[in-house]
């Protein structure tokens, strides 16, 4: 064996999503393998072939790589986290985005640019990363409820700015009888919150339109803790008002919304609560509890992302 074979002993797995966003990784494919190459690792390149095939790859393969570089839009980010947390030994994960929206990627400061973000996956830094799980599902950066969630799962534009969104929904809403609200109860950390609820988000993330320095604090991506915002049902139009414009300017009327950090937190309904995670569907459930799962996944950033603690 010569000294080139020897040095060919890292196993990168490489999981694209051929349609996400407009199907642009098609012309850089080749780049982003030589990417791979010119850093001494033995590529498996599969692009997905239907829903859930991503996952599939990672839970019955991931432990054969040293790698997993997931390329595809915030869905089959979260299918290959899915998968991950299912093994005991987790790979590292590189991503390169290319869906519509790429909350996830802006949070870890994963350039936009494929070229970049591959490169990003090979020679970035180690960052161990928070999942979330919601029953038996995980997620990467939010989970919420509510009528909301709805409208949300299925229109691409939607987590750009969830709140942004929700101040949009609610404008739009002429009466407050037509407000879906939950009856739900939450405990977390000892305490226990009874009330009428619309939308309830439980985030990880600092770039989903979330209150940044809701409690005064950044969002820490790796401190085992989610940020969580509860929006109570509006008793009165004046109410109503004054939510969309807290939701509006980002700023949280503690009247009207339960804000908190937790890393566990149950929640139960006397109705199916619909949920959505990372922006898609999630299921509905009466009796739920969402967990932090402290540094669970090891992803791949740029060396030059700002220190946000
Ligand atoms: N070959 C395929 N055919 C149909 N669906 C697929 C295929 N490969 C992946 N999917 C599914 O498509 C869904 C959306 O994928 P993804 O999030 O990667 O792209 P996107 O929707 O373009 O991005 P974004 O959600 O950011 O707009 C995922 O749930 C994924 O499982």
């Amino acid at each position: 064996m010569n000294g080139m074979m020897n040095k060919m002993n890292k196993r990168v797995l490489f999981i694209y999503n051929p349609h996400a966003g407009k199907g642009n990784i098609k012309s850089k494919l080749s780049d982003i393998l030589e990417i791979f190459s010119n850093a001494d690792y033995e590529i498996t390149v599969q692009p997905t072939k239907y829903k859930r095939h991503a996952k599939e790859l990672v839970s019955e393969k991931g432990t054969e790589y040293d790698l997993i570089v997931c390329s595809g839009g915030d869905g089959t980010l979260n299918e290959v986290t899915d998968g991950l947390m299912l093994l005991e030994n987790r790979p590292h994960v590189g991503y390169i985005p290319t869906g519509t929206t790429n909350d996830f990627a802006s949070g870890l400061n994963i350039s936009k640019n494929m070229i970049k973000a591959a490169h990003t996956t090979v020679e970035g830094e180690d960052f161990p990363y928070d999942i979330g799980s919601l029953n038996d599902d995980f997620f990467t950066y939010s989970a919420a409820f509510g009528a909301f969630t709805d409208v949300s799962y299925g229109t691409p534009q939607a987590t750009k700015n969830v709140l942004g969104r929700l101040a949009y929904i609610l404008e739009g809403v002429k009466r407050i009888p037509s407000i879906k609200s939950y009856h739900l109860v939450v405990e977390h950390d000892g305490e226990t919150i009874e009330d009428d609820f619309i939308f309830g988000m439980i985030t990880n993330s600092t770039s989903i339109g979330g209150f940044k320095g809701l409690s005064g604090k950044k969002v820490i991506l790796d401190d085992g803790l989610f940020e969580v915002a509860l929006i109570k049902m509006p008793q009165n139009p004046l109410d109503l008002q004054l939510i969309i414009s807290s939701l509006v300017l980002r700023d949280p009327n503690a009247k009207y919304i339960y804000s908190f950090h937790s890393n566990e937190i149950k929640i139960t309904s006397k109705e199916d609560l619909p949920w959505a995670l990372d922006g898609e569907f999630g299921g509905e459930f009466k009796e739920m509890t969402i967990r932090n799962h402290k540094q669970a996944v090891t992803f791949r950033r740029d060396k030059k992302v700002p220190t946000i603690k």
